[in-house]
């Protein structure tokens, strides 16, 4: 992490600095302008700008107003207390830029959207540190599930737990048609929970029934069942992916702004809300399970299984 980000990462887990949603910032502020009809990305004339930190790659094409942001944390994009501060810090940017309509999330490590939570993040570490990691996972969850943008998962790896809840916060998922690539939370199998807010963003999704019996057997499925129980709204093969998710973020941008935006609020305010009312107890809900003897003999045993499993 550069030396900046320790002091970033400190504003990001102060109590009350960023929370999109805990500020009207998300749904109350102006509606962002449509620059007239949307165009297919590849007919632009376009002028595409980068930034990078350490984990995320960010483009965005001026054109379009669609900005792709590329997880690129080797080996498999675990979601660690850096790794998450970088994210918001470039979500933020993104969300504050008024240029920026659409964002793409995909991933630059082959095979992997993300591995989830960092499992290192919540292993013999202090309270302190603790309540650090979850308050980033929140702020996290807060700005994509909030977010005033577009937001399109393309999924082209496996994505469990903390990966999966990533692309469940996004307004659309599409994933590459391999079968090999799984999905879902799979927290049970650790011998660990998913929160609340995790569980209630799984269930707007795929629904009550699906959502308890697949949260119950800590499923992952594989692509073609994630698109058969409405976990991802599509698959593609893996090269037209990008194509693909741009050309929907076209579709729903061609929509007045603020329709869209009212009517996503409207939708995911409840669940928001609840996070909101209830993070510090949530973050202290947290400390004491993940400090229990038995929580953590479970997540070492989890990861000794990871190491035997690659012999
Ligand atoms: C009341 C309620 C309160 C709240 C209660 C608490 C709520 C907590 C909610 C938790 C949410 C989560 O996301 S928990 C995280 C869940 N995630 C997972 O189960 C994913 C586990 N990983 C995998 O399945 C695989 O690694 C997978 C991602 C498919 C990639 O497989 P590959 O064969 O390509 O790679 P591997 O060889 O397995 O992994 C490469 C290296 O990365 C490491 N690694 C893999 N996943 C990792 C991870 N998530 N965190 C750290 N390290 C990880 C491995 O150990 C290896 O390390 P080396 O051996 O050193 O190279």
């Amino acid at each position: 992490m550069a030396a900046v980000a320790p002091t970033l990462a400190r504003r990001i887990a102060r109590p009350g600095m960023l929370p999109l949603c805990s500020r009207p910032q998300a749904w109350g502020r102006a509606a962002r302008q449509s620059p007239g009809l949307p165009r297919a990305p590849s007919l632009l004339l376009t002028q595409r700008r980068a930034f990078s930190n350490n984990k995320i790659l960010v483009e965005l094409d001026e054109g379009s107003g669609i900005a792709t942001m590329k997880l690129k944390s080797p080996p498999v994009n675990s979601l660690s207390l850096d790794f998450l501060t970088e994210f918001c810090i470039s979500l933020e940017k993104l969300e504050n830029n008024r240029g920026c309509r659409g964002v793409i999330f995909t991933s630059a490590i082959p095979k992997i959207f993300s591995s989830g939570l960092d499992i290192t993040e919540m292993c013999r570490k202090s309270t302190e540190h603790y309540a650090e990691f979850w308050r980033a996972v929140q702020e996290m969850w807060l700005r994509v599930y909030g977010s005033n943008m577009v937001t399109v998962a393309a999924i082209n790896g496996s994505s469990p737990a903390g990966g999966c809840l990533l692309a469940l916060s996004c307004d659309y998922r599409i994933m590459a048609e391999n079968p090999k690539f799984s999905i879902g939370l799979n927290e049970a199998q650790l011998g660990i929970v998913a929160p609340f807010w995790f569980k209630d963003t799984f269930v707007n999704v795929v629904g009550h029934r699906v959502a308890e019996r697949s949260l119950q057997l800590g499923c992952l499925h594989s692509a073609p069942e994630a698109l058969r129980i409405g976990l991802v709204d599509e698959l593609v093969p893996e090269e037209k992916l990008q194509d693909k998710a741009a050309a929907v973020i076209a579709q729903w941008l061609a929509l007045p702004d603020h329709a869209r935006q009212l009517t996503k609020s409207m939708m995911r305010k409840l669940v928001l809300d609840r996070l909101v009312a209830h993070r510090e107890e949530d973050i202290q809900n947290f400390i004491s399970f993940i400090t229990k003897e038995s929580i953590q003999k479970s997540l070492h045993m989890y990861m000794e299984m990871l190491k035997k499993k690659k012999g």
